[in-house]
Formats: C-alpha cells, sequence, structure tokens
C-alpha cells in the first residue's frame, strides 16, 4: 500500500472535510485513536506505516577504531578496529563488559566522539556528511530536560526544530505529537512537568522514554542511544524497549542502543547483536539477535536452557571471570565472522544509496502528504533561523514564567537591595555633592554585583544548548539571540526596580534622574555582558565566580570614585579608560552636577562635550564586544567531550 492509498482509504467514507488541513487533522486524529492500544500489540509484528515512515537508511562501518594516549602507558587500544553493516530499520544492540568501548563505537558511529578516532561510517553505503546530524538523533545517558517542561511540551520542542512544516496547525502538530507519545506510552502524562529534584514531575522511566521519544518524533534515519534503560526496573526498561521497538518498525527507524542485562523478552525486540569483550576492548559477535545462540553452541557454549541467554554471553565474553573464554571468542570472531561482516559492510558500499540531502527530499515528500513543507535546505539545522529564534523563544518565555520561585527571588532581592542601599543612604540629596559621589556608585556596583547570580543559571543553560546544538537542532547563535533577549528583560527589570527604590530614599530630585538612569543602564549591560562572556569560559558555577573577579575587581576599584585620574598611577590609567563604571561615575556627576571645583579638584573629572560622547561609544563598543565574546566563547568552549 502506498502512502496515497493510505490517505485515500482514511479519507472514503468520512464526512467531507472543508478544507485541506481539516481533512488532514481529521487523519491524523483517527490515526492517533487507532494507535492508542499500540503497546499492547506484538511491536515487532508492526507493519510499516505508509503515511509517516521516513526510515530507509543502512548504517555501515568499517575499521573504527579507538586509542588514547598517556604519559605513563604510552599508546592504549580501547577499541580495536571494528567493522557492521545494520540494515535500514533494525533494532541493534551493543553490549560487553564495563569499559569495553560500547559508547565509544557509539559515539563515533553518531559522529559525537570529540577525541580523535579512525575509520569509516556509511550511511546507505555512502560517506557521512555534513547533513549527518540532522538525520540522525542521539539520546545521551543523563539528557538534561528542563524541569518546568511538560512532556509534551519537551516533545514538541523537538518536533518544531526537525520538522520543517509550512504553517502547521495547532491542532495538527498536537496530533503528531501525541502520535509519539502514544508509542512511548506518554499520553495520560502529557501534561505533567518533567520535574528535578526540587520540583516533583514524571517518573525516572518516564524520563528515559521522553528522551527516546525526542530522538524519535523529528523522523530521523537512525536514533543512537547510550543505556537509555540503565538503572530502571525490568519492568520499566522492558516498556522503554516495546516504546522504541513500536516506533521504529512502524516508522522504519533503525535504532542502535548500548543496553546492559536485557531480560529475554527485551532481548527478543532486537534484530542485531554487537558483542564487545574488554581488555582491550574487540568484537566477539556480530550478527542477527537470533542467530547468536547456534553461534554460541557451535563454539562449545551452548546457553543454559530456560535462562536468559545474553546473561550468559556476558559471562563468556567478560575477561577475568569463572569460566570467562573472552580470548577464544575474539580469535573465532576474527576467523568466522569478520570475513562475512566486511563483505557485508563491502556489499552495502557497492549498492551505494541515497545521500543525506536525498533522503531529506524523499521525507519532505512523504510529510508533504499530511502538511506543506518547506524547500529542502542543505543546512545542518532543519529549520530557517527565525522558526529556531521562535522555538527557543517560547520555551525560554514559558520555563521562565513557570519558575516561580526564582522570579519571586529575583523581584524580591531587587526590591531589598533597593531599600538596604536607600535607608543606609536616606536623603542623600540634602548633603554635599562630594558626599553624593559614594551613593551614586553604590547604584551602579549593586547593578554589577548583583547580576552576577545569572552566571550559575546561564551555565546550567549552556549544557542545555551543548546537547541540543550537537544535535544540530539550532545554531548558538540563536540560542544566545533568545538568552541575551531575555536575560536583558530580566536585568533591566530587576535593576530598575532597585534603582528606583533606591532614588526615592535619597531626597535626589527627579530631574537628574533620566541621566543618572541612562548611564547606570549602560554600565549595567556592559557588565552583564562581561558576565556571559565568564559563564561561558568557566567550566562550572564555582569556578565562574572565581574567574570573574579579576575583571569585576578591576572595573569596580579603578572607577573613578575609588581610584580616579587625579590619584591613579600613571601606568594603570589604561585601566579608566577600560572600566565602564569609571565612564559611567564621570558621566553621571558631570551630567547632573554644573561644573563642581571641588570635584574636578578631588577627581579631575571631564565636563566636555567630546568625553560624553567618547563615553556612549566606549559602553556601548565594550558591550558588543563582550557580546561576541561570549557567542564565539559559548561556541568553542566547553563543549562536551567524549
Ligand atoms: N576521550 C577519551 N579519553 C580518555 N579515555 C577515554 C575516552 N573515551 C573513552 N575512554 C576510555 O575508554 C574506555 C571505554 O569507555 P566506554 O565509555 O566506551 O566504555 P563502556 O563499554 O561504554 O563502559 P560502561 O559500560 O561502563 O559505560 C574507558 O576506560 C574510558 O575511560
Amino acid at each position: 500500500m502506498t502512502a496515497a492509498d493510505a490517505v485515500a482509504i482514511e479519507v472514503d467514507g468520512a464526512p467531507s472535510a472543508s478544507t485541506a488541513e481539516e481533512e488532514r487533522t481529521r487523519i491524523i486524529k483517527r490515526r492517533v485513536a487507532n494507535a492508542r492500544d499500540v503497546l499492547t500489540r506484538d511491536v515487532t509484528q508492526l507493519p510499516r506505516d505508509p503515511l509517516t515512515a521516513c526510515g530507509q537508511s543502512s548504517l555501515g562501518f568499517r575499521d573504527l577504531s579507538f586509542s588514547i594516549r598517556s604519559k605513563e602507558l604510552g599508546e592504549k587500544l580501547i577499541l580495536a578496529p571494528s567493522s557492521g553493516a545494520y540494515k535500514a530499520g533494525s533494532m541493534v544492540a551493543i553490549m560487553g563488559p564495563s569499559g569495553c568501548g560500547k559508547t565509544t563505537l557509539l559515539d563515533m558511529l553518531a559522529g559525537k566522539k570529540t577525541t580523535k578516532y579512525s575509520g569509516e561510517v556509511f550511511l546507505n553505503g555512502t560517506k557521512r556528511d555534513h547533513l549527518y546530524s540532522r538525520v540522525t538523533s542521539y539520546v545521551p545517558h543523563n539528557e538534561i530536560v528542563p524541569a518546568y517542561w511538560t512532556v509534551s511540551e519537551a516533545v514538541e520542542f523537538n518536533h518544531r526544530l526537525r520538522v520543517d512544516a509550512v504553517d502547521m496547525s495547532p491542532e495538527c502538530r498536537k496530533l503528531l505529537v501525541e502520535e509519539i507519545l502514544n508509542f512511548f506510552g506518554l499520553l495520560s502524562v502529557k501534561n505533567q512537568l518533567i520535574g528535578d529534584e526540587r520540583t516533583r514531575g514524571i517518573s525516572s522511566g518516564q524520563k528515559r522514554r521522553v528522551t527516546l521519544a525526542r530522538g524519535f518524533v523529528g523522523g530521523s534515519q537512525v536514533v543512537f542511544a547510550d543505556e537509555p534503560t540503565s538503572g530502571l526496573s525490568a519492568t520499566d526498561a522492558e516498556l522503554c524497549i516495546r516504546s522504541v521497538a513500536a516506533a521504529s518498525r512502524t516508522q522504519g527507524t533503525t535504532f542502535v542502543v548500548v543496553i546492559h542485562q536485557p531480560r529475554m523478552e527485551v532481548a527478543a525486540l532486537f534484530d542485531h547483536l554487537t558483542l564487545i569483550t574488554s581488555n582491550p576492548g574487540r568484537v566477539v559477535y556480530n550478527g542477527a539477535f537470533a542467530d547468536a545462540n547456534k553461534y554460541f553452541s557451535d563454539l562449545g557454549c551452548a546457553p543454559p536452557k530456560g535462562g536468559n541467554a545474553t546473561d550468559y554471553f556476558m559471562d563468556v565474553i567478560t575477561p577475568d571471570v569463572p569460566g570467562s573464554k573472552s580470548e577464544t571468542f575474539a580469535k573465532a570472531y576474527l576467523e568466522r565472522q569478520a570475513p562475512v561482516v566486511e563483505r557485508d559492510v563491502g556489499d552495502m558500499i557497492a549498492a551505494g544509496g541515497k545521500s543525506a540531502l536525498e533522503i531529506l527530499h524523499d521525507v519532505a515528500a512523504i510529510r508533504g502528504k499530511l502538511f506543506k513543507t518547506h524547500k529542502v535546505r542543505d543546512t545542518p539545522c532543519s529549520v530557517p533561523f527565525q522558526t529556531q529564534v521562535s522555538t527557543l523563544m517560547m520555551r525560554r518565555l514559558t520555563l521562565t514564567a513557570r519558575d516561580k520561585s526564582h522570579l519571586r527571588l529575583r523581584v524580591m532581592m531587587s526590591i531589598l537591595q533597593g531599600l538596604v542601599i536607600g535607608v543606609a543612604f536616606l536623603d542623600i540629596g540634602n548633603k554635599l555633592p562630594a558626599q553624593q559621589v559614594s551613593f551614586l556608585f553604590m547604584m551602579l556596583q549593586m547593578g554589577a554585583v548583583a547580576n552576577m547570580i545569572v552566571m550559575p543559571e546561564m551555565i546550567a543553560q549552556r549544557m542545555v544548548f551543548k546537547f541540543e546544538t550537537s544535535d544540530a537542532m539550532y545554531e548558538t547563535s540563536a540560542a544566545v539571540l533568545v538568552d541575551s533577549v531575555v536575560q536583558f528583560a530580566l536585568t533591566v527589570l530587576g535593576n530598575f526596580v532597585t534603582v528606583v527604590i533606591m532614588y526615592s530614599l535619597s531626597g535626589l530630585s527627579w530631574s537628574m534622574f533620566g541621566t543618572l538612569y541612562f548611564w547606570s543602564f549602560m554600565s549595567l549591560m556592559v557588565m552583564t555582558n562581561y558576565f556571559k562572556v565568564v559563564a561561558a569560559v568557566a567550566p562550572t558555577p564555582s569556578q565562574a565566580f572565581q574567574v570573574a573577579m579579576p575583571g569585576l575587581m578591576l572595573f569596580i576599584l579603578f572607577n573613578n570614585f575609588f581610584v580616579s585620574r587625579a590619584t591613579v598611577p600613571i601606568f594603570m590609567i589604561w585601566a579608566l579608560y577600560v572600566s565602564p563604571m569609571a565612564w559611567a561615575i564621570e558621566q553621571i556627576i558631570t551630567g547632573i552636577y554644573p561644573e563642581n571645583p571641588t570635584l574636578v579638584e578631588l577627581y579631575d573629572y571631564d565636563y566636555s562635550d567630546t568625553h560624553t560622547v567618547a563615553a556612549f561609544f566606549v559602553l556601548l563598543f565594550e558591550m558588543v564586544l563582550f557580546q561576541i565574546f561570549s557567542l564565539v566563547c559559548l561556541r568553542y568552549l566547553n563543549n562536551i567531550k567524549r
């Protein structure tokens, strides 16, 4: 049955829909309803879905090998050259003892290994290219999913960034997401928060299914998953893999997973097994899961009847356990299976197949039956920049608004800071201008110091960016843009509240407020962007405070008040021209007080208009410079190391 037939069958006998959009929505609704009991069926017998199945890709690899170098041990082989051929739409389990190189192999296959390795990977017999991460998905072992997202929002986020639709109606999108939620047994919790240690959310088994559903929702050709079932009960683990099998069979997706101790029912869901032994990592079996029993029996290690064969395989191939035959099996593999595998890989390459771009065209044609799609783009990200920004912005605003305790804390801190400083400088407006300078300084400093608290938050978000950008969901610049806009709004709002409270208590004339606020705002923006650079550079939140200190001290000390042009050691004069606070304080004072001989004598302030213009452009330049630095650092530093 072709996809077009499927549409025709669904449409026949239904009341005529007034528009194509309604008609499509009705089809999807019926599909969702029909698929409600999908997990109670025999998932191995589920047919490929002619209307939505996008999967058509085999995965081949040749001589993938990884070694590490250390001063003490020299070169150490982690995984000996390994090859393999996984058929399109197959469920592949990679198993082996701890440290044998399973994750290493998975990362190399997924294109995620950041350390140098050798060997080649082929999608459909074609060497992987710049679109590889767009047609594959990687589900890491410990994916960080924001706590205040609901289950359906988390899955829909991936759908929006992976499925390039033109004006898809919200209802149609919701239904397509529900279809995937259904496969993963998540429909009943679709509106629940994911949660974390502080917020009660869904169970850990459900969390794992959410991360897997996110991997499958975009119609990837191959989904890689690293130990998605570890730490789960046997029942939960089975539910996870049954869900994957249901999605994989109907979508034609190739699924490659590192898995520990699958129970028999789970093992039966896999088509292919790659078994690796350790010290060093070497493949000992690489073929059909169903043939593994015979292979082991032929080598004199028949699994005991009635027991879990995979447990037995692991016992046999793990070195240093009683009865281990790891060396025998490693040798036997090279003699018996390796030539067959090499031939299969060779055949796969010789047969060739569609490139990632051609596959994307096919996928667009399939999707075109359910909704209108954009012209296929030859870029690593699936959707245009504006869609990336709007999707990220929607998530950011939703999460910010939901984290009420964080918002409350920010507002309370802004009010408290304003009150504490306001009371300390109560009625300072009626004292001498020279005495008021310390109040102005405090106003600037509070904005800067209070803003340091955003660094840990930025670092936590950085990790989410890193995972998501490494999966080519969006560009770093889209994330930085969204983050900057939201941080800007929150920072400006919080600072405004503090400044207004302080100012109200100071007794200073409101006619000065405009000048004062403008320059304190400029200084605040430079400082905020400086902290952004620190948050992009520092490995951890606690190190961020240490990294921020030298710059912060420089800006605070050389502020044209503690140290001014009248007192600075001449070799440090440059610091006054770098510190945003020095420019801001000088501009505030020269702007709100007429030329004052005492101030000029004490601090050597420059009252000329050209100095004001210079101040504006220096602060603007620093603001932009730090913003660019933060973008570059976020892109190139603190990447996930694999
Ligand atoms: N980039 C790297 N730098 C240094 N060592 C590495 C690197 N990548 C992997 N290793 C080492 O290679 C070995 C195999 O790691 P890998 O994570 O692949 O094992 P594994 O089979 O998945 O183990 P487990 O089942 O315990 O997760 C480990 O000793 C690991 O420390």
